[in-house]
């Protein structure tokens, strides 16, 4: 079946609202796209944030008529008569087969690959992370996520303890243990993260090395030898005091989630408690690591 799309730049006052207008007129889903390059790095739980200039697409049935939606639209005050919009043909494809083809098996330093599961695994001799994109983030693919990855595989964890603050899939957590730790600590502020972590963990094999906790609920006097945190430059320093002191001494560090610009503040905070080591970057994003004093 062949759809066609109406593309609305619209301010995000009016998006919801439009998008139930446009519901009601026969369209079978609403999307919104960033109208300018205004990114929302992490939005709060449960909130849904959208951008000041915001773009609606409308999907309907290729043999919808738009002519009279067009005209409803042109009665709204905040679209006005020859409001600007855009529609577009869009080819039916295997949506589920395309989304499949665009993850690969990755290589993160010498010894570690995330293998999606439905693709072979490259080298079976390496430490082989089998993770499937879903609703926590982390597959891999962001930079933050690969500085993190490239950081513990450098690292010798064996018997090691370690915690991942902010652990997402369970990616960096499921990635330790299979690097040689010996028990690793995942926290998230998200139970779709804990969910998500718990079934990649179990898919992996290593769910009896790995406890999960909603912070509020995190065992207090944890302690690890190797603690990393991808989440926000803001996040990072509130949470400052706490990472530091789960930190063991001589224990070691790394912190992502950085645009590039925000590592050198951070790296000054840190190095109240760590001696800190030169940033690395990944395209926009930094990772800042250290030992602790
Ligand atoms: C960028 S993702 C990182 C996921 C994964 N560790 C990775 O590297 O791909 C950040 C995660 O931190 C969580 N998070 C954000 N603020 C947090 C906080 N204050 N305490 C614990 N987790 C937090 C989010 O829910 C999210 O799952």
């Amino acid at each position: 079946m062949a759809w066609i799309q109406l593309r609305i730049h619209t301010h995000r006052d009016h998006a919801d609202m439009l998008g139930d207008l446009l519901m009601d007129q026969g369209s079978v889903s609403i999307t919104y796209e960033d109208g300018q390059d205004e990114p929302i790095f992490e939005p709060k739980l449960g909130e849904t944030p959208l951008w000041q200039d915001t773009i609606l697409i409308a999907l309907f049935d290729a043999e919808t008529d738009l002519a009279p939606t067009i005209e409803f639209l042109e009665t709204m005050p905040f679209l006005g008569k020859g409001f600007t919009h855009k529609i577009e043909q869009v080819e039916d494809k295997d949506w589920v087969r395309e989304w499949m083809d665009s993850f690969h098996p990755i290589q993160f330093g010498q010894r570690l690959w995330i293998c999606p599961s439905w693709r072979e695994i490259p080298d079976p001799a390496a430490v082989n992370v089998i993770l499937d994109p879903g609703l926590a983030f982390g597959t891999g693919t962001h930079p933050t996520t690969a500085l993190c990855l490239e950081w513990l595989d450098s690292l010798d964890l064996a018997g090691q303890e370690v915690i991942d603050f902010g652990c997402g899939s369970g990616i960096l957590a499921i990635a330790a243990i299979k690097l040689g730790a010996k028990k690793v600590t995942g926290v998230d502020i998200d139970y779709q993260a804990i969910d998500a972590s718990t079934a990649n963990a179990e898919r992996n094999d290593v769910a009896d090395k790995l406890a999960l906790y909603l912070p509020e609920n995190q065992p207090e006097n944890l302690h690890a030898d190797v603690l990393v945190a991808n989440i926000l430059a803001g996040p990072l320093k509130e949470l400052a005091p706490l990472i530091a002191e789960k930190v063991k001494t001589g224990g070691k560090l790394a912190l992502s989630g950085l645009l590039q610009e925000q590592a050198q503040e951070v790296s000054d905070f840190y190095s109240q408690w760590f001696d800190m080591d030169p940033a690395c970057h990944k395209e926009d994003w930094s990772r800042l690591s250290g030992i602790r004093k």
